[in-house]
């Protein structure tokens, strides 16, 4: 793929790291209508109120259970309903994935850009595992990564360290020569406590907080953009 036009920022060179470790709600692809759709799928069918873009894109980031839980918290509705809407949200979510969602700016560009300066990717989300593959797939970004760690692939979902420092120990890469890429908190926490550097994009999801005053490393305008 041609990319002449991505200049690598200077802290981000083979000699620093190895392998980066790219986010992708919120990073590589902007989701919030797949989980709009999804989740008032979901609601619907449970005979519950929806809910509106701002609180989901509050909400995203701690993994689709936690996303799940607080939607029913939000609309009044019994825990004890959980279990019949986790079923019905992964069933809502796989009839839709993709459709309501679309790539940033500048991402598939920078994929193309680092793969090509040599560096080794692993996507690493929250989001579950096969949701994750479908979508990269159905964008045609799968063909950028090595390996796919969704958020059902270890015992604890970042902002915990486990994540990071699993997949750094299945690429056999020290967390020292890795590189997060993220848009949250939850991302730039992980690294933190991973050993590992962390860089940031301003425009997707942090719980409703600017992303500036997460102490990550680097602040990117767009992932090919330094
Ligand atoms: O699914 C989520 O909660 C967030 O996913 P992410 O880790 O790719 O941002
Ligand atoms: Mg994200």
């Amino acid at each position: 793929m041609h990319n002449a036009a991505v200049t690598l920022p200077d802290w981000l060179h083979r000699g620093r790291f190895d392998v980066l470790m790219v986010d992708l709600d919120g990073t590589l692809v902007d989701t919030l209508g797949d989980f709009d759709a999804a989740l008032n799928r979901m609601l619907a069918g449970l005979g519950l109120p929806g809910v509106d873009r701002a609180f989901i894109e509050r909400t995203v980031g701690k993994g689709s259970e936690h996303l799940v839980r607080r939607t029913l918290a939000e609309v009044g509705a019994q825990e004890s309903r959980y279990e019949a809407a986790w079923t019905l949200y992964q069933d809502s979510y796989a009839a839709i994935n993709g459709e309501c969602s679309s790539v940033y700016p500048g991402a598939r560009e920078a994929l193309a850009a680092w793969q090509a300066a040599g560096f080794r990717l692993a996507c690493l989300t929250n989001k579950p595992g096969e949701a994750a593959r479908t979508l990269l797939q159905r964008k045609g970004l799968d063909v950028f990564f090595e390996v796919t760690f969704g958020g059902d692939a270890f015992a604890r979902k970042k902002p915990d360290p486990l994540p990071l420092l699993s997949t750094c120990a299945h690429l056999g890469v020290d967390p020292s020569r890795a590189l997060m890429v993220g848009d949250s908190e939850n991302d730039v926490l992980a690294a933190r406590a991973a050993g590992c550097a962390v860089a940031v994009v301003p425009y997707g999801y942090n719980h409703g907080q600017p992303i500036a005053s997460a102490g990550a490393d680097w602040l990117m305008r767009q992932l090919d953009r330094p």
